[in-house]
């Protein structure tokens, strides 16, 4: 649910990345909530609530390091989880967990966020009829075929190359579109 009405709260305590944050009686925002705090340099910092202690007060976990943060700081509540930019902009490219590029490749002109928490589709949402998810690799599409929709996992022994390759997995299908081979 998304409130409307800005909840804030300020921190109460700051252990290395974990905050304890309280906010006014009754307006305790629910587990895995996102809370954006702005330091006096305008430095954002997004934290993502993990416990409720009580006494209206919530444990969350900052998402960047917690340098220059100060107890009594005002925290603002999202009012939903961390969402990330999804969608055919986004391919190829490489965010951190808040859903800021981090490649170096400019902004990202997106129209659709979901947020990082939520269920797995259901098996009555999933594409019945299986397909191909073709990779542009000749060795894995032709000998270990990868099905769209499925899940990846990649076994080997010490440095033979399994970072490599998903790094090409992630970055192929753009270079195919771009230059359509
Ligand atoms: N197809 C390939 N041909 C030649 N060299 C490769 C190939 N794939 C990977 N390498 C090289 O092998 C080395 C290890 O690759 P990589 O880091 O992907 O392995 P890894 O399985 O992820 O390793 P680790 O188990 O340490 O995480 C790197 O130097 C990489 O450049």
């Amino acid at each position: 649910m998304v409130k409307t009405d800005l909840n804030k709260g300020y921190v109460t305590q700051i252990i290395g990345p974990v905050l304890d944050i309280k906010f006014p009686e009754g307006n305790l925002p629910p587990i895995y909530s996102a809370i954006k705090i702005t330091l006096d340099d305008q430095t954002e910092t997004i934290v993502e609530v993990q416990q409720l202690l009580g006494d209206n007060q919530v444990r969350a976990v900052s998402m960047r390091s917690t340098d220059g943060l100060k107890r009594g700081v005002e925290a603002l509540d999202l009012g939903k989880p961390i969402s990330v930019p999804v969608g055919t902009p986004t391919l190829g490219r490489i965010f951190n967990v808040i859903g800021e590029p981090v490649d170096e490749q400019g902004a990202v002109t997106y129209d659709e966020t979901l947020p990082i928490h939520r269920d797995a589709p259901a098996f009555t949402e999933l594409e019945t009829k299986p397909s191909i998810f073709e990779t542009g690799i000749k060795v894995v599409d032709l000998l270990a075929p990868y099905r769209r929709g499925g899940k990846i996992g990649l076994f080997g022994g010490a440095g033979v190359g399994k970072t490599v390759l998903i790094m090409e997995l992630i970055v192929r299908p753009v270079w195919k579109e771009s230059f359509a081979f």
